[in-house]
């Protein structure tokens, strides 16, 4: 019935019964992840899920539209993305990842971290080895191996809090990772000197002894030694060795090169300074070691004095005032040497880890211009969950359960409560709360205020009057119960149940926490709360020949310095973890919070070997949704509305999706109305408040992906018509070349015609020509024929010319023309002088109008050119000839005779 729903805010009865039946048919299809509103809750696959945080999910996720729908990991990172670039909601955003040891915190911050670093990657193309994220993911496994170790819940559980701070620049798609800080919070340092039965020291120790070669350890006396007390070899396991060369190869990769091998030099000593045991000398009331050869090693490696070393340990030094000199006393104990020594055990491993993270934190520092951009801050935070141990719970755990009780709080006040008052404010539907959740505040200042544990511990530490462990005890008890009375909602707290035949003070007390009710053993927690470093100590270390202690002492006794109160007291353990929460707190002040809780499904389970099923506790994992208050979380996001903004802003986000033209003169907040008004499925989803906007995820994500739409329909528009356009413009020009090619079309051929003419006009002035060449050339022949022929005749015969008269009267009979009838007579002839006598005696020409007579030999010739036009047909050859017609067609008039 449940199965499918991916965010519990949609179940229909809203109890912790459907919220676990629903967890669980998820977890048994392995879906890991669910949404309970904007929070996530992840459930804790207890081994490798393939493809569930492969390249390819993230490049599915880092899609718009997935962000919604389906819970992730990397869904809720792509959403914090977005409300980053795009400034939905406050400028800064962080996660906030929480739930109990080995729940799977620390998993979820690194996808995290990998996926904003793929985002990263994806826009810079080219990744470089110097790039923020390249060099983030480097330092983690660095980080690791100093501050995480084994214990009985997780086998690489992390012993501090950390908050990997991210620094962004510039807007919407152009956000670009610029720098980044890591801060951390309450490292477990205790640990390095001490650990519990069935867990390790941290990673650091075991990998050192594992992978180290054999030069180097004998370089450091770590050769044939049998037993390490603080780091047994025993308990190395098979990955320590393959961790080592990461660890190597992140020292590399961050350029910590000289850091390595005087890490190594200090590690080595604080194994030999763990191995260092103290033995009475009764006689001389002082202290002697057994290991000798440890304390010369560790001294060797220090740059100290064994004995001065030795007399750190042994000898103490009192000063009444700072004007007094010291007294110097032999320890009364074998367990305050040993204290003693732990103590610089610690503070050495502390400095150590506070430098290395600080050459992290310098080669992830970039300077960003701020008077240009303003830097947002993406936050990361991953601190240890709530814990509870049957027995033994101490200091560390009071300051782990306080941290998260002020989580709890912030979430509870900051966000529900916030949200219920704002609300109503608004005229919008108010939230109703669980007042218990809100009476939780209560709860902080009976840890942290005037009157309460943490001022009882501090006070004693203070006042330093040598109150054993159960006045202590019973000084809390009684603060909690004076504060407790009168508030109902909060049990007093209870006293632990004595035995009745051992009547032994009270050591422990309890508290009710939002996540259960928890007893603390007040047993050494001044000690541990007091965190006491003798300041001959710190003078010796100063006086080291190794500069590298030197440069971890330079930095702390400025530490030292700093944290100091205004009486000159040195602040206590649990004085400096307030302030350094009350940091945090400013930080998350300022940042729109998201929040994955995560949820271990069994305690018991063995990794690898059993099916989800199997790993399902109901009862364990009740306790935790109770412990994350998810359920409060779910009751109040059904209804709540976690993205706020003016309407100013929201109108000229969304003025897109408005149906009416937009007006100058009208208020922004009308057309916030006007869009809520016009979508049905915004109206449940954005609400229109008296002061500004309010949305829930799903109305931003439907918001924003119809203005998506809209804003692409307009683009299809105005690509539309641009290339309408475009083709108007290219037909225009298709029809102008192709009227420019008529009218060149015509012109040419226009000129062709008129050539053609001119060509065949001159074809026929030529041939005119030549035919007047033939013409004169033939009468030329003609004419010397004539003379010589005359000549001939002449000459040779004797025939008499035929009179003037005659040839005239010849004429006339021939000629048909009344004219030349007329006109030749003889008489007429000779008075005009139109019959010639050539130069040849036997021709005689007569040339009258249109007609010419040629008379010789007897032969008279009457030519008349005819009336008709000649007619010259030309030919490709080009050879022209005229076209005579024949005779019969002649015209009347032309004819030759013969005489
Ligand atoms: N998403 C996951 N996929 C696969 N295995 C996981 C996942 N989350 C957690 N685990 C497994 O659970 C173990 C514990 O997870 P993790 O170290 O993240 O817990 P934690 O809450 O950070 O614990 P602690 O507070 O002790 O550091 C991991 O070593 C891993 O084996």
């Amino acid at each position: 019935m449940h199965e499918n729903i991916e965010d519990l805010t949609h179940l229909q009865k809203l109890e912790t019964s459907t919220v676990l039946q629903c967890l669980r048919s998820r977890y048994k299809q392995k879906q890991f992840y669910t949404w309970a509103g904007p929070t996530l809750v992840a459930l804790n696959p207890l081994k490798d899920v393939p493809g569930l945080y492969s390249k390819r999910m993230m490049e599915l996720f880092a899609h718009e539209s997935f962000t919604y729908k389906t819970p992730h990991v990397f869904a809720l990172g792509q959403r914090t993305l977005r409300h980053l670039q795009w400034g939905l909601g406050k400028t800064h955003q962080a996660i906030v990842v929480n739930g109990e040891s080995g729940a799977g915190k620390t998993c979820n911050a690194l996808y995290l971290l990998s996926f904003f670093a793929a985002m990263e990657t994806n826009n810079n193309e080219v990744p470089n080895s110097d790039n923020i994220e390249v060099l983030l993911c480097r330092s983690n496994p660095l980080l690791e191996a100093l501050g995480n170790a084994q214990t009985l819940r997780n086998e690489n559980s992390s012993r501090f809090g950390k908050l990997i701070r991210l620094v962004y620049i510039g807007e919407g798609a152009n956000t670009q990772l610029v720098s980044a800080h890591i801060e951390t919070y309450l490292l477990e340092s205790t640990r390095v000197a001490r650990q519990a039965a069935g867990e390790r020291n941290f990673h650091i120790f075991y990998q050192m002894l594992a992978g180290l070669p054999e030069s180097t350890k004998a370089e450091l006396d770590l050769l044939n030694v049998p037993k390490w007390s603080i780091a047994s070899e025993r308990d190395c396991n098979a990955m320590d060795e393959a961790h080592f060369h990461v660890t190597v190869a992140a020292l590399e990769q961050l350029s910590l090169e000289d850091t390595t091998q005087q890490l190594w030099k200090l590690l080595a000593a604080l194994l030999h300074l763990g191995n260092v045991e103290f033995v009475v000398n009764k006689e001389a009331n002082s202290w002697t070691t057994d290991q000798q050869n440890h304390l010369e090693s560790a001294a060797r490696l220090l740059g100290l004095n064994s004995n001065e070393l030795f007399q750190l340990f042994t000898v103490r030094h009192f000063q009444a005032g700072s004007k007094s000199p010291a007294v110097v006393r032999p320890c009364s104990s074998q367990n305050e040497c040993a204290t003693r020594r732990d103590t610089l055990i610690k503070l050495l491993y502390r400095m150590t880890f506070d430098t290395v993270l600080e050459n992290i934190n310098r080669k992830l520092q970039h300077a960003v211009d701020s008077t240009f951009t303003i830097p947002k801050y993406l936050c990361i935070l991953d601190l240890y969950g709530f814990e509870s141990f049957e027995y033994g719970n101490s200091l560390e755990q009071l300051c782990i359960n306080y941290a998260n009780e002020r989580l709890q709080y912030y979430f509870t006040v900051n966000y529900l409560k916030e949200q219920q008052l704002h609300l109503a404010n608004e005229g919008l539907t108010a939230i109703k709360l669980d007042e218990n959740a809100l009476d939780k505040q209560n709860l902080i200042s009976f840890l942290d205020g005037p009157v309460s544990v943490f001022g009882v511990l501090n006070e004693e530490c203070y006042l330093n009057r040598g109150c054993d462990d159960s006045q202590v005890c019973i000084r809390i008890q009684s603060s909690l119960n004076e504060r407790t009375r009168g508030v109902k909602s909060m049990p007093p707290s209870p006293r632990m149940p004595r035995s009745s035949k051992i009547k032994a003070p009270p050591v422990e007390f309890a508290i009710s926490h939002y996540a259960g009710l928890v007893s603390y053993s007040t047993v050494a927690m001044l000690d541990k709360n007091r965190d006491y470093i003798p300041t001959e100590m710190v003078s010796a270390l100063s006086k080291s020949r190794n500069y590298f202690v030197k440069l971890l002492l330079g930095k702390d006794a400025l530490i030292v310095n700093a944290t100091h109160t205004m009486n000159g007291r040195r602040h206590t353990v649990l004085a400096k973890f307030k302030n350094s929460l009350d940091n945090l707190m400013r930080i998350l002040n300022v940042c729109d919070v998201h929040y994955i809780r995560c949820i271990r499904p069994s305690l018991s389970a063995p990794y690898y070997t059993t099916s989800p099923s199997q790993r399902w506790d109901e009862d364990y994992v009740d306790a935790q949704l109770n412990a994350c208050g998810v359920i409060d979380t779910i009751k109040v996001s059904s209804f709540g509305y976690p993205i706020r903004m003016s309407h100013e802003e929201f109108a000229s986000r969304y003025k897109y999706l408005s149906t009416k033209r937009p007006k100058e003169s009208i208020e922004a907040i009308e057309i916030c109305r006007e869009i809520t008004e016009s979508y049905v499925q915004l109206q449940n989803e954005i609400r229109v408040g008296k002061s500004q906007m309010y949305a829930t995820e799903k109305g931003i994500e439907l918001a924003e992906r119809w203005k998506f739409r809209i804003r692409h329909q307009a683009a299809s528009v105005i690509q539309r018509w641009w290339r309408e356009r475009l083709r108007r413009q290219r037909a225009a020009v298709t029809l102008q070349n192709w009227w420019r090619t008529v009218v060149r079309t015509r012109a040419v051929n226009r000129v062709k015609r008129w050539w053609k003419r001119k060509r065949s006009t001159a074809q026929m002035l030529s041939k005119v020509r030549q035919i007047c060449v033939s013409v004169r050339i033939v009468q030329r022949t003609v004419r010397r024929w004539l003379i010589r022929t005359r000549a001939i005749r002449q000459k040779s015969a004797q025939i008499s010319l035929p009179s003037t008269d005659s040839v005239a009267q010849v004429v006339a009979d021939e000629s048909c023309d009344h004219d030349v009838k007329l006109q030749v007579s003889p008489k007429w002839a000779e008075n005009n002088n139109c019959a010639k006598l050539t130069q040849s005696p036997n021709l005689i020409s007569l040339q009258l109008s249109r007609t010419n007579f040629f008379y010789s030999v007897g032969v008279i010739s009457i030519r008349r050119p005819p009336t008709v036009r000649a007619r010259f047909i030309t030919r490709k050859t080009c050879l022209p000839f005229s076209f005579i017609p024949p005779r019969s067609q002649l015209p009347s008039g032309l004819t030759d005779a013969y005489l």
